[in-house]
């Protein structure tokens, strides 16, 4: 380790595993997917009670390994579903550890990423932050207007990842993000896709619950009247419904797998209904793009694909072929979140930023749950 480099631990906690990386300023040492047994997380009634459980699972594996934590500068974890903020690196306070705690907008694996990093970094004394946390909320008004005033359309998508991807975009043009606007489509077991206008995300639909292209797992937007019809046929409890909606609705529902590779195996076998279920899926994820770029009234700089589906060739071919009239598409394959997380770090430790303190008074605390 060089002289005045910072040592960063970052943790991304994820539904069935969790990610850490050990930083020397923003050059990785150390990266391990910590990989539970389903049974065991079972064992736990909420996601919050898996806290001690994976901590000690962290701090094991860096004592394994040898990584002495005491030369640690700081420790950054995910953030969870929290008041909707606008983007940037948050050092944790006692107010984020309650609402993470207490799930204020929801539960979420990476509630525990806040947590955690606060946990081992208050026993060495150093600083814990979260960088763009999953509610990052910089929506224009008008895009939050749904049509129903008792529904407000929140913002909640991959901004870790969609803000990382943008800045090297940023890098590759020579440009400031904060000069360019971007669609910046995150495409994992969730599907966001957000529209980055001067390094705002003025609009992105929310990929938790219910809004935008279906996804491996999830259903996206669908039809509401018969989704209300459904709700109130006695057949159904809400956990159920809602399972249906984030869990068991899109290639899931449709195809038994959250697996796009088993799905390209599928269509390779000639089996028609894979196929036009994965091409609904490009066809719909056309379609949000081509609204973005209407928010943007046409002025793309780029459009950017990304995350796990972004590895399959021939999906990336039907997307563009809805898209490509529109401006450049650049392809960044996976997701590289704990080098966001690290940067995003780094970037206070070296006071290129100031961390912001949570909650940010300027957005409207109201939540719909
Ligand atoms: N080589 C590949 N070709 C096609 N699809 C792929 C390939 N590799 C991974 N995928 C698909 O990407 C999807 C998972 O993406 P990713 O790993 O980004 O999701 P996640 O991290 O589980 O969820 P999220 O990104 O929503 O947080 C799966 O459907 C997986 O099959
Ligand atoms: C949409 C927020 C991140 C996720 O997919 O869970």
């Amino acid at each position: 380790m060089i002289e005045n480099e910072h040592r960063i631990l970052v943790i991304n906690p994820g539904s069935t595993s969790t990610k850490i990386g050990v930083f020397d300023h923003d050059r990785v040492i150390f990266e391990k997917t910590l990989r539970h047994d389903i049974e065991k997380l079972e064992q736990y009634t909420s996601i919050i009670d898996q806290y001690e459980f994976r901590k000690q699972a962290i701090l094991e594996t860096l004592d394994r390994e040898g990584i002495n934590i005491s030369r640690l500068s700081a420790v950054c974890g995910r953030g969870g579903l929290l008041r909707p903020i606008e983007g940037g690196t948050y050092e944790v306070n006692k107010m984020m550890l309650n609402d993470l705690r207490r799930g204020f907008a929801g539960q979420h694996a990476s509630n525990l990423g806040g947590i955690i990093a606060y946990e081992i970094a208050k026993g060495l004394n150093i600083p814990a932050y979260i960088v763009d946390p999953v509610v990052v909320d910089e929506m224009a008004p008008i895009a939050k207007i749904s049509g129903l005033p008792s529904i407000e359309r929140k913002s909640i998508f991959h901004a870790l990842n969609q803000k990382a991807v943008a800045r090297k975009v940023a890098e590759k043009y020579n440009k400031k993000y904060e000069e360019l606007n971007l669609i910046v489509t995150h495409m994992g077991g969730g599907i966001t896709v957000g529209v980055h206008q001067k390094g705002k995300v003025v609009d992105v639909n929310n990929g938790l619950h219910g809004d935008g292209p279906f996804s491996p797992e999830r259903a996206g937007t669908v039809p509401a009247g018969d989704l209300v019809a459904m709700c109130f046929s006695g057949e159904f409890f809400r956990e159920e419904v809602m399972k249906m909606l984030v869990g068991q609705g899109g290639l899931v529902g449709y195809l038994g797998t959250n697996d796009a590779v088993k799905v390209e195996k599928m269509i390779a076998n000639d089996d028609e209904k894979a196929e036009i279920v994965y091409k609904a899926m490009a066809y719909q994820i056309g379609k949000e793009i081509g609204a973005a770029s209407c928010v943007l009234k046409g002025k793309v700089d780029a459009i950017v694909l990304t995350g796990g589906l972004a590895y399959g060739k021939g999906f990336i071919q039907d997307i563009s072929s809805y898209i490509d009239w529109i401006a450049d598409i650049i392809v960044y394959p996976g997701e590289n979140e704990l080098q966001a997380l690290a940067e995003g770090a780094l970037r206070v430790l070296t006071n290129e930023e100031k961390a912001k303190v949570y909650p940010n008074n300027q957005i409207q605390l109201k939540v719909f749950n």
